[in-house]
């Protein structure tokens, strides 16, 4: 959620469009409901877009190779653990243009989905082990940005223009802002 705004304000053009979204569709006094989801497309490509770009666990859980296997010209040994960068396959630009600007609107064409198949974008894993929280997750992740977004003015500390916020991570087993985000609310609603 941090990224999420912290990527909309730095990009003000995605959130007056995450804005226009709810705007005509629900009045202003408005309390966004999980069902209200499915009408705010724009929003949900908002969440996808900065989970590609800022994975919160960016190299998946650790697995090992059930048996030797050779990948891309490499030997991959039996018992070796393997980590799947998908922070480093959400960035790459062999699969997104303008790999490392915040574009929400790439989501909006195509099927890429969060649930393991697309392999360029991987933020709750794949396969067997895939996060058995997704669906939950998911859900979660939009309402509140969707609720933030919609529910509240936000600005920056005096002095912090939108284009100066700085994105710098910190890196670990979960992927977090350096700095941690401060934002002024005031409500809408
Ligand atoms: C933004 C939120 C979340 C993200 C990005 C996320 C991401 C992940 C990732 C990348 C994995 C490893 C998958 C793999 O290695 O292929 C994982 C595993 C898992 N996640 Fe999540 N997760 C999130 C929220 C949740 C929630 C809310 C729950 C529980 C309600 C949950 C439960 C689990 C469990 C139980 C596993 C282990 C699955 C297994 O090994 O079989 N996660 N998650």
């Amino acid at each position: 959620m941090e990224w999420a705004l912290a990527e909309l304000l730095k990009n003000p053009d995605t959130m007056t469009a995450a804005r226009r979204e709810f705007d005509g569709k629900f009045p202003e006094c408005h309390v966004i409901k999980e069902s209200d989801l499915a009408d705010l497309p724009y929003l949900c490509a908002c969440v996808k877009e900065t989970l590609r770009l800022h994975p919160p666990a960016p190299l998946l859980l650790p697995r090992r190779a059930a048996k030797d296997c050779h990948v891309m010209g490499y030997t991959v040994p039996q018992g070796a653990h393997v980590f799947v960068n998908v922070w480093a396959i959400g960035r790459d630009p062999r699969y997104w243009e303008d790999a490392s600007s915040f574009k929400p609107e790439r989501f909006m064409v195509g099927d890429v989905d969060f649930k393991g198949s697309h392999f360029e974008f991987l933020p709750f894993g794949s396969g067997r082990r895939i996060c058995s929280g997704l669906p939950m997750a998911v859900r979660e992740i939009q309402l509140a940005v969707a609720t933030l977004v919609h529910g509240f003015d936000w600005s920056l500390p005096e002095g912090t223009a939108a284009g100066d916020l700085e994105m710098e991570e910190r890196y670990g087993v979960t992927l977090k802002k350096l700095n941690p985000l401060v934002l002024f609310p005031t409500p809408r609603v």
